[in-house]
Protein backbone atom coordinates (compact mmCIF):
# COMPACT_ATOMS: atom_id res chain seq x y z
CA UNK A 1 0.00 0.00 0.00
CA UNK A 2 1.35 3.46 -0.78
CA UNK A 3 2.66 5.28 2.31
CA UNK A 4 1.31 9.09 3.15
CA UNK A 5 4.90 10.17 2.45
CA UNK A 6 4.36 8.76 -1.16
CA UNK A 7 1.62 11.18 -2.03
CA UNK A 8 3.55 14.02 -0.80
CA UNK A 9 4.07 17.23 -2.61
CA UNK A 10 7.73 17.11 -4.04
CA UNK A 11 7.21 12.95 -4.01
CA UNK A 12 6.32 11.26 -7.21
CA UNK A 13 4.87 7.89 -5.64
CA UNK A 14 1.13 6.51 -7.20
CA UNK A 15 -0.06 9.20 -9.64
CA UNK A 16 -3.45 10.57 -8.27
CA UNK A 17 -4.89 10.53 -12.14
CA UNK A 18 -3.14 8.44 -15.16
CA UNK A 19 -4.00 8.35 -18.58
CA UNK A 20 -2.54 5.49 -20.44
CA UNK A 21 -2.96 5.65 -24.71
CA UNK A 22 -6.54 6.77 -24.31
CA UNK A 23 -8.25 6.52 -28.16
CA UNK A 24 -11.43 7.92 -28.76
CA UNK A 25 -13.42 8.52 -32.21
CA UNK A 26 -16.71 10.58 -32.86
CA UNK A 27 -17.62 8.18 -36.03
CA UNK A 28 -14.85 8.72 -38.05
CA UNK A 29 -13.99 11.71 -36.26
CA UNK A 30 -10.31 10.52 -34.37
CA UNK A 31 -10.45 13.16 -31.90
CA UNK A 32 -7.98 10.78 -29.10
CA UNK A 33 -5.12 9.11 -30.67
CA UNK A 34 -2.87 8.25 -28.18
CA UNK A 35 -3.14 10.19 -24.47
CA UNK A 36 -1.15 9.44 -21.80
CA UNK A 37 -0.49 11.86 -18.70
CA UNK A 38 0.21 11.33 -15.51
CA UNK A 39 -0.92 13.53 -12.49
CA UNK A 40 0.14 13.78 -9.14
CA UNK A 41 -1.00 15.03 -5.47
CA UNK A 42 0.49 18.70 -4.52
CA UNK A 43 0.61 19.04 -8.47
CA UNK A 44 -0.98 21.82 -11.31
CA UNK A 45 -0.46 19.93 -14.51
CA UNK A 46 -2.01 22.22 -17.15
CA UNK A 47 -3.06 20.56 -20.74
CA UNK A 48 -2.11 23.16 -23.58
CA UNK A 49 -2.96 22.42 -27.20
CA UNK A 50 -3.99 24.34 -30.37
CA UNK A 51 -7.65 24.33 -31.22
CA UNK A 52 -8.90 20.62 -31.98
CA UNK A 53 -6.12 19.10 -30.58
CA UNK A 54 -8.41 16.79 -27.93
CA UNK A 55 -7.79 19.04 -24.87
CA UNK A 56 -11.40 19.08 -24.05
CA UNK A 57 -12.18 15.47 -25.15
CA UNK A 58 -9.71 14.50 -22.54
CA UNK A 59 -11.10 16.20 -19.79
CA UNK A 60 -14.37 14.62 -20.84
CA UNK A 61 -12.87 11.33 -20.90
CA UNK A 62 -11.07 12.31 -17.00
CA UNK A 63 -14.46 13.04 -16.00
CA UNK A 64 -16.95 10.38 -17.19
CA UNK A 65 -18.56 12.28 -20.00
CA UNK A 66 -16.68 9.84 -22.27
CA UNK A 67 -15.33 6.88 -22.34
CA UNK A 68 -12.11 5.81 -24.24
CA UNK A 69 -12.26 3.59 -27.47
CA UNK A 70 -8.81 2.43 -26.02
CA UNK A 71 -6.28 2.46 -23.28
CA UNK A 72 -6.62 3.12 -19.65
CA UNK A 73 -7.70 5.40 -16.47
CA UNK A 74 -6.35 5.15 -13.32
CA UNK A 75 -7.08 6.76 -10.11
CA UNK A 76 -4.41 5.75 -7.49
CA UNK A 77 -3.10 3.75 -9.35
CA UNK A 78 -6.00 1.65 -9.84
CA UNK A 79 -7.71 1.07 -13.20
CA UNK A 80 -11.71 2.58 -13.11
CA UNK A 81 -14.00 2.70 -15.45
CA UNK A 82 -16.89 5.42 -15.58
CA UNK A 83 -20.36 4.87 -16.62
CA UNK A 84 -21.85 8.21 -16.33
CA UNK A 85 -20.41 11.86 -15.31
CA UNK A 86 -21.92 11.19 -11.99
CA UNK A 87 -19.67 8.55 -11.43
CA UNK A 88 -16.65 11.27 -11.14
CA UNK A 89 -17.08 12.33 -7.31
CA UNK A 90 -17.10 8.75 -6.42
CA UNK A 91 -13.65 8.66 -7.99
CA UNK A 92 -12.51 11.83 -5.90
CA UNK A 93 -12.73 13.74 -9.18
CA UNK A 94 -14.31 17.47 -8.97
CA UNK A 95 -14.61 19.43 -12.33
CA UNK A 96 -14.86 23.40 -13.40
CA UNK A 97 -16.30 22.42 -16.88
CA UNK A 98 -15.60 25.61 -19.69
CA UNK A 99 -19.87 26.01 -20.12
CA UNK A 100 -19.27 26.34 -15.78
CA UNK A 101 -22.90 24.31 -15.73
CA UNK A 102 -24.46 26.62 -13.29
CA UNK A 103 -28.29 27.10 -13.32
CA UNK A 104 -29.15 30.85 -13.95
CA UNK A 105 -32.21 30.95 -12.22
CA UNK A 106 -31.17 29.86 -8.72
CA UNK A 107 -28.91 31.28 -6.37
CA UNK A 108 -24.82 31.21 -5.75
CA UNK A 109 -26.37 28.83 -2.30
CA UNK A 110 -28.34 26.27 -3.87
CA UNK A 111 -25.89 26.07 -7.51
CA UNK A 112 -22.64 25.52 -5.17
CA UNK A 113 -24.22 22.67 -3.64
CA UNK A 114 -25.69 21.31 -6.80
CA UNK A 115 -24.23 17.40 -6.75
CA UNK A 116 -24.37 17.56 -2.75
CA UNK A 117 -27.30 19.10 -2.00
CA UNK A 118 -27.68 19.15 2.03
CA UNK A 119 -30.26 17.78 3.82
CA UNK A 120 -32.49 17.50 6.41
CA UNK A 121 -33.97 13.39 6.85
CA UNK A 122 -33.89 11.97 3.58
CA UNK A 123 -36.53 14.53 1.75
CA UNK A 124 -35.79 18.13 3.16
CA UNK A 125 -33.50 20.54 2.05
CA UNK A 126 -31.50 21.76 4.71
CA UNK A 127 -31.50 25.16 3.43
CA UNK A 128 -29.69 27.69 6.33
CA UNK A 129 -26.66 24.48 6.37
CA UNK A 130 -26.40 25.28 2.41
CA UNK A 131 -26.30 29.23 2.79
CA UNK A 132 -23.90 28.36 5.56
CA UNK A 133 -21.40 25.89 3.80
CA UNK A 134 -21.53 28.00 0.63
CA UNK A 135 -21.12 31.21 2.22
CA UNK A 136 -18.03 29.46 4.47
CA UNK A 137 -16.82 28.09 1.11
CA UNK A 138 -16.50 31.76 -0.56
CA UNK A 139 -15.34 33.28 2.58
CA UNK A 140 -12.35 30.72 3.05
CA UNK A 141 -11.30 31.34 -0.61
CA UNK A 142 -11.74 35.04 0.28
CA UNK A 143 -14.17 35.48 -2.77
CA UNK A 144 -16.21 38.74 -2.57
CA UNK A 145 -19.95 38.02 -4.68
CA UNK A 146 -22.23 39.54 -2.40
CA UNK A 147 -24.81 37.16 -0.84
CA UNK A 148 -25.82 33.63 -1.22
CA UNK A 149 -29.33 34.12 -2.28
CA UNK A 150 -27.87 36.36 -5.14
CA UNK A 151 -29.35 34.92 -8.33
CA UNK A 152 -26.32 32.97 -10.54
CA UNK A 153 -28.21 35.23 -13.56
CA UNK A 154 -27.13 38.23 -12.21
CA UNK A 155 -23.56 37.89 -12.15
CA UNK A 156 -21.07 38.87 -14.44
CA UNK A 157 -19.12 36.16 -16.34
CA UNK A 158 -15.80 36.42 -14.17
CA UNK A 159 -18.28 36.13 -11.18
CA UNK A 160 -20.19 33.25 -12.28
CA UNK A 161 -16.58 31.70 -13.06
CA UNK A 162 -15.16 32.47 -9.57
CA UNK A 163 -18.50 30.64 -8.08
CA UNK A 164 -17.75 27.23 -10.42
CA UNK A 165 -14.42 26.98 -9.13
CA UNK A 166 -15.90 27.35 -5.52
CA UNK A 167 -18.46 24.70 -6.08
CA UNK A 168 -15.49 22.01 -7.10
CA UNK A 169 -13.66 23.70 -4.02
CA UNK A 170 -16.09 23.07 -1.82
CA UNK A 171 -16.59 19.18 -2.35
CA UNK A 172 -13.20 18.81 -1.21
CA UNK A 173 -12.01 16.13 -3.52
CA UNK A 174 -8.69 15.07 -4.41
CA UNK A 175 -8.82 15.89 -8.42
CA UNK A 176 -9.31 18.95 -9.74
CA UNK A 177 -10.39 19.49 -13.15
CA UNK A 178 -10.69 22.59 -14.47
CA UNK A 179 -11.23 23.65 -18.29
CA UNK A 180 -10.26 27.04 -19.25
CA UNK A 181 -10.69 28.11 -15.40
CA UNK A 182 -9.77 32.04 -16.73
CA UNK A 183 -11.60 32.43 -19.48
CA UNK A 184 -13.94 35.12 -18.62
CA UNK A 185 -11.79 36.54 -15.97
CA UNK A 186 -9.93 40.05 -15.42
CA UNK A 187 -6.25 40.16 -14.35
CA UNK A 188 -7.11 40.23 -10.27
CA UNK A 189 -9.91 37.57 -10.76
CA UNK A 190 -7.37 35.65 -12.83
CA UNK A 191 -4.56 35.87 -10.23
CA UNK A 192 -7.38 35.06 -7.36
CA UNK A 193 -8.55 31.74 -9.21
CA UNK A 194 -4.02 30.77 -9.65
CA UNK A 195 -3.79 31.65 -5.41
CA UNK A 196 -6.65 29.19 -4.59
CA UNK A 197 -5.37 26.67 -6.97
CA UNK A 198 -1.92 27.24 -5.38
CA UNK A 199 -3.56 26.96 -1.98
CA UNK A 200 -5.34 23.62 -3.31
CA UNK A 201 -2.22 21.97 -4.24
CA UNK A 202 -0.41 22.87 -1.01
CA UNK A 203 -2.98 20.58 0.76
CA UNK A 204 -1.57 17.85 -1.72
CA UNK A 205 -4.59 18.30 -4.44
CA UNK A 206 -4.24 17.36 -7.94
CA UNK A 207 -4.64 19.79 -10.42
CA UNK A 208 -5.21 19.50 -14.06
CA UNK A 209 -6.03 22.16 -16.19
CA UNK A 210 -6.44 23.09 -19.42
CA UNK A 211 -5.93 26.56 -20.32
CA UNK A 212 -4.78 28.45 -23.44
CA UNK A 213 -3.65 31.40 -20.94
CA UNK A 214 0.31 30.80 -21.04
CA UNK A 215 0.94 33.12 -18.45
CA UNK A 216 -1.46 31.98 -15.91
CA UNK A 217 0.29 28.18 -16.72
CA UNK A 218 3.86 29.63 -16.73
CA UNK A 219 2.85 30.99 -13.15
CA UNK A 220 1.01 28.85 -11.84
CA UNK A 221 1.36 25.03 -13.21
CA UNK A 222 4.11 22.32 -11.95
CA UNK A 223 4.15 20.57 -15.67
CA UNK A 224 2.61 20.80 -18.65
CA UNK A 225 1.36 18.16 -21.05
CA UNK A 226 1.09 19.56 -24.39
CA UNK A 227 -1.42 17.63 -26.92
CA UNK A 228 -1.31 17.83 -30.37
CA UNK A 229 -3.84 16.32 -33.24
CA UNK A 230 -5.17 13.48 -30.57
CA UNK A 231 -2.07 12.76 -29.28
CA UNK A 232 -0.33 13.80 -26.12
CA UNK A 233 3.24 14.93 -27.56
CA UNK A 234 5.28 15.93 -24.41
CA UNK A 235 5.32 16.84 -21.14
CA UNK A 236 7.89 18.84 -19.34
CA UNK A 237 8.11 20.70 -16.15
CA UNK A 238 7.37 24.25 -16.53
CA UNK A 239 10.96 25.56 -14.20
CA UNK A 240 12.70 23.32 -17.28
CA UNK A 241 10.82 24.94 -20.64
CA UNK A 242 10.48 27.93 -22.49
CA UNK A 243 7.15 29.26 -23.82
CA UNK A 244 9.30 28.69 -27.21
CA UNK A 245 9.50 25.42 -26.94
CA UNK A 246 5.98 24.56 -25.60
CA UNK A 247 5.01 27.25 -28.67
CA UNK A 248 6.77 24.84 -31.00
CA UNK A 249 5.77 21.80 -29.54
CA UNK A 250 2.14 22.98 -30.00
CA UNK A 251 2.58 24.06 -33.72
CA UNK A 252 4.86 20.81 -34.31
CA UNK A 253 7.86 22.94 -35.16
CA UNK A 254 9.28 21.11 -32.56
CA UNK A 255 8.84 17.52 -32.35
CA UNK A 256 7.75 16.25 -29.04
CA UNK A 257 9.51 12.74 -27.10
CA UNK A 258 8.04 10.01 -25.65
CA UNK A 259 9.80 10.90 -22.57
CA UNK A 260 7.56 12.20 -19.76
CA UNK A 261 9.69 13.72 -16.70
CA UNK A 262 9.14 13.13 -12.89
CA UNK A 263 6.52 16.58 -11.48
CA UNK A 264 9.01 17.27 -8.60
CA UNK A 265 12.26 17.53 -7.89
N1 LIG B 1 -18.92 15.10 -29.74
C1 LIG B 1 -18.13 15.18 -30.79
N2 LIG B 1 -18.53 14.71 -32.00
C2 LIG B 1 -17.71 14.75 -33.08
N3 LIG B 1 -16.47 15.27 -33.06
C3 LIG B 1 -16.02 15.77 -31.90
C4 LIG B 1 -16.83 15.75 -30.72
N4 LIG B 1 -16.09 16.31 -29.71
C5 LIG B 1 -14.91 16.65 -30.24
N5 LIG B 1 -14.87 16.33 -31.55
C6 LIG B 1 -13.74 16.53 -32.45
O1 LIG B 1 -12.60 16.03 -31.80
C7 LIG B 1 -11.46 16.85 -32.07
C8 LIG B 1 -10.87 17.33 -30.74
O2 LIG B 1 -11.80 18.25 -30.15
P1 LIG B 1 -11.61 18.87 -28.70
O3 LIG B 1 -12.80 19.73 -28.43
O4 LIG B 1 -11.28 17.81 -27.75
O5 LIG B 1 -10.32 19.80 -28.93
P2 LIG B 1 -9.76 20.96 -28.03
O6 LIG B 1 -8.28 20.76 -28.00
O7 LIG B 1 -10.46 21.01 -26.73
O8 LIG B 1 -10.11 22.24 -28.90
P3 LIG B 1 -10.52 23.74 -28.43
O9 LIG B 1 -9.29 24.35 -27.85
O10 LIG B 1 -10.90 24.37 -29.73
O11 LIG B 1 -11.66 23.62 -27.47
C9 LIG B 1 -11.95 17.97 -32.97
O12 LIG B 1 -11.68 17.60 -34.30
C10 LIG B 1 -13.43 18.00 -32.69
O13 LIG B 1 -14.14 18.50 -33.81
Amino acid sequence: MASQREGAPGNPGVPALELRSIGKSFGNVRALTNVSLSAYPGEIHAIVGDNGAGKSTTMKVMCGIHRGDSGEMLVGGNPIVMHDPSEAQRHGIAVVHQDLALVECLDIATNMSLGAIPRRGRFFLDRPRMEREAAKVLDDLRIRVGSVRTQIGLLSGGERQIVAVARAVRLNLPIMLLDEPTAALGVRETAHVGNILRDLRARGKTILCISHDFDFVFRHADRITVMRLGNSIATRRVAETTRDEIVGLITGAIKGAASEPEPLS
